[in-house]
């Protein structure tokens, strides 16, 4: 038998020693589909003409070579990396990496400008998820799209937001898959305005006209996502947590998104979600990491994340919280980024589906908090890497990091020749 089939059963027994089934956590880890953003392969440009550059209060420092310049190209690198990940994956597409409709604006794009996609998605086999793209456009230059107070401008937007909602109902119908259609608005300023409130009131107003239109839920998840602020807005966002949440319990077809970055870096996510599922039928977490500020790191295995993702597992919610990666870093091979980042996220899943939660729940319900405690302090020395090892090595993938092997080919190969 080979040393990994020793290892494996190894890990399998001990998890059995506190009665958890590592074969039912490997089978629950890949029926859970985890949407890959595409804005990593390219640094958040899109396809559109853009003379503006990146805008909206978010940044993708860096500059390594070989970023993906052209539809083809991006969707050469996603089926790369897709290649080197195990279990199901959804693409998360935003509404500037439209194909065609060079005639038209962003307030009347329509499905016909994103079959370039379906088409692929249902090729491939993948969903797909959707963002109306409020930033990178001359209508939001001035720093606001749905709550500003040129109504020209608010318009423009809400058309937007109601052609993106019709654009991922389209994708779900072509793919067969629900489409998370997420919106997130730049809307904000550098000082706390005299008038917080009217943004605030135009905001709703905007969503209350975008969202008028009810989508079958098997279709889109209309979901919304907060922050804390952005560069350019560091005083006020109108889309802050307290907006959406309250707009959310009052719309409760809707998902609140929960950016791991976009919170004072003392918040945890984790802490956040047990009060928030008692009033919310859905939410949608952003993975994500802030270094100082929300800097949109790769996604590392760490705390905020393995914490946030146990407490998705401890609430049986993966019904109900949908996973999605979201970071840009332009200072590293991009393939890696996405493969590092979604490894780590579907890694931490596992760890929480290998927790004896029952067991725990009945200590802490009779009062043995030291048995909890020195269960959970021991389950961090728990193998959950080699189960992990195992899964990768059931979809024929290898453990560790020798996925870069193929990624530094990759480079060499294609890469290199963007010039
Ligand atoms: C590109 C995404 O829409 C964006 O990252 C958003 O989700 C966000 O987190 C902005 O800070
Ligand atoms: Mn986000």
């Amino acid at each position: 038998m080979s040393n990994f089939a020793d290892a494996y059963r190894y890990a399998r027994d001990r998890y059995a020693d506190i009665g958890v089934d590592t074969e039912a956590a490997i089978a629950k880890l890949d029926a859970v589909p985890i949407s890959l953003h595409c804005w990593q392969g390219d640094d958040v440009a899109g396809f559109e003409p853009n003379d503006g550059g990146l805008t909206g209060g978010i940044a993708a420092t860096g500059n390594y070579p070989g970023a993906a310049r052209t539809p083809d190209e991006l969707r050469e690198d996603l089926e790369m990396a897709l290649s080197l990940l195990p279990g199901p994956h959804k693409v998360n597409l935003h509404a500037n990496y439209r194909v065609g409709g060079s005639d038209v604006d962003r307030d009347k794009i329509g499905p016909e400008h994103f079959t370039y996609w379906t088409d692929w998605a249902r090729d491939q086999g993948l969903g797909l998820d959707f963002n109306p793209t409020f930033y990178s456009h001359p209508n939001s230059a001035n720093g606001y799209t749905l709550a500003s107070r040129d109504e020209g401008i608010r318009r423009f937007w809400i058309e937007h937001g109601i052609c993106c909602r019709r654009i991922g109902r389209a994708m779900a119908e072509a793919t067969g898959q629900r489409c998370v259609v997420n919106l997130w608005i730049p809307d904000g300023e550098k000082e706390f305005p005299v008038d917080a409130l009217a943004p605030r009131a135009r905001l709703k107003d905007s969503l209350d006209q975008i969202y008028a239109q009810k989508i079958p839920e098997d279709l889109v998840l209309d979901a919304v996502e907060s922050k804390l602020f952005g560069l350019g807005s560091e005083s006020y966002v109108a889309g802050s947590h307290e907006f959406y949440l309250c707009y959310c319990m009052a719309h409760p077809e809707l998902a609140l998104t929960l950016d791991l970055g976009h919170f004072h870096p003392t918040e945890s996510i984790a802490a956040k979600l047990s009060a928030l599922s008692l009033f919310l039928n859905r939410l949608l977490l952003h993975t994500s990491r802030p270094v100082r500020w929300d800097s949109d790191h790769v996604v590392a295995y760490d705390d905020s994340l393995c914490d946030a993702l146990r407490e998705v597992v401890r609430l049986q919610a993966l019904d109900r919280i949908v996973l999605a990666l979201d970071y840009f870093d332009a200072s590293i091979n991009r393939i890696a980024a996405w493969v590092v980042g979604m490894r780590n996220t579907r890694r931490a899943l596992l760890q929480a589906l290998l927790e004896p939660t029952e067991n725990l729940r009945q200590m802490e319900a009779r009062g043995d908090l030291a048995g909890r405690l020195a269960l959970l302090e021991a389950l961090k020395g728990y193998p959950s890497g080699i189960v992990f090892d195992e899964y990768l090595r059931r979809h024929d993938l290898a453990a560790g990091n020798q996925f870069m092997a193929a990624i530094y080919r990759y480079e060499a190969d294609v890469l290199a020749n963007r010039k």
